[in-house]
């Protein structure tokens, strides 16, 4: 018996019969037809996804992977490579912008080390390294397949573990990882042959000037790496990232579990089309949480087909926009539940 893993996972297919049933009960809620606008689409495709007409996303869950970027070194990142490890103890020190809107929402929080470049092994840490960074793409892979295997097996199984073991109803994830906008630049570029300067934008906060650097840089490193665009293993391995290949393993676990995903900005989304291409029914398990102003999210949405639920001119990441759009999904559950129709207003 082959054992399951990211690749040969099934993702089964979200259920119509029950979409359509809920379509038409939400219709004989005390509303006009069609008046609470998205909420009723969200509602439906949570029944289809879930496979239940009363679907619940609570409790959700937060799973944060953190990598680090050896194409920081051509100078990329407004930020040192450094802060990637600071920031995963603030985040076991409860004080980043994610912890406090896991709070809000009453969210489980998972931080796992998928391959930061700093040896790290506080008590929290959850330590799935495969390696210490990435390589520099612009000079080499940025990993071996072998390598983003293991990567996306490691985020599957931390994805399921956190649905069976935790019981979390909704999949929220997030990263950390200095230089990571570039690396998912390169990802979109290589996926949707759209121009560098399309989907490379400011990340931490470039100056104009840096930009064209990142986007000279990028377009160097795609013409030195020979993407196989047709292979998304092998442009995870060629110019992603170890949290890039996590993120997508976990979005893989949750489709299979029928588990609803938020997906956050640039960096989920990229994570989001590996996974789509890895397994093309797992995006009709994702919703996106709010539009970054990265400009490379337009062009994720555009192939993710999606519409985020917020705009908030946020460009932070660590899961902080899907976590802010969790209460929506948590309303339309409530609505199909807790509303009455026009027959109970009969007993009045
Ligand atoms: C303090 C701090 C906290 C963050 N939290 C998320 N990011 C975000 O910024 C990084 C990507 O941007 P770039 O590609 O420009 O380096 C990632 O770590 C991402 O999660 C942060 C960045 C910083 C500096
Ligand atoms: O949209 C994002 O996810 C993002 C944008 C800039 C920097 N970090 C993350």
């Amino acid at each position: 018996m082959t054992t399951q893993n990211c690749l040969n996972v099934h993702i089964p297919s979200p259920d119509t019969n029950i979409k359509k049933q809920v379509a038409t009960y939400i219709d004989h809620l005390t509303k006009p037809p069609g008046s609470l606008g998205r909420l009723e689409t969200i509602a439906t495709d949570l029944a289809a996804m879930t496979a239940s007409p009363f679907p619940d996303v609570s409790p959700p869950g937060i799973l944060v992977f953190a990598a680090d970027h050896g194409i920081v070194d051509e100078g990329v990142s407004a930020f040192p490579q450094e802060i990637t490890a600071k920031m995963a103890q603030n985040f076991l020190h409860r004080g980043a912008a994610i912890n406090v809107f896991a709070d809000q929402i009453d969210a489980h929080f998972r931080l796992v080390d998928i391959g930061m470049a700093t040896e790290m092994n506080a008590e929290g840490m959850i330590s799935r390294k495969v390696k210490h960074g990435t390589e520099s793409f612009l000079h080499l892979d940025a990993m071996t397949k072998k390598e983003a295997m293991k990567a996306l097996d490691a985020g599957y199984e931390e994805g399921k573990k956190m649905i069976t073991d935790q019981g979390v109803k909704c999949l929220i994830l997030g990263e950390m990882g200095i230089g990571n906008t570039t690396s998912s630049s390169a990802v979109i570029a290589a996926l949707s042959k759209k121009p560098i300067s399309e989907v490379t934008g400011m990340g931490t906060g470039l100056t104009k000037d840096r930009v064209q650097h990142k986007q000279h840089v990028i377009t160097q490193a795609l013409k030195n790496r020979k993407i196989n665009r047709d292979d998304p293993l092998d442009v995870l391995a060629k110019v992603g990232g170890l949290e890039i290949a996590a993120m997508a393993g976990a979005m893989v676990a949750a489709a299979s579990q029928r588990t609803p995903i938020i997906l956050d900005g640039f960096i989920s989304s990229t994570a989001a089309l590996v996974a789509k291409a890895l397994h093309p029914n797992s995006a009709e398990y994702m919703f996106v949480g709010h539009r970054s102003t990265e400009p490379g999210h337009d062009v994720a949405l555009q192939l993710l087909t999606q519409k985020p639920l917020l705009e908030l001119d946020m460009r932070l990441g660590e899961g902080t926009g899907a976590a802010l759009s969790f209460p929506i999904l948590k309303a339309a559950c409530a609505m199909v539940k807790d509303m009455a129709t026009f027959r109970d207003l009969e007993n009045y």
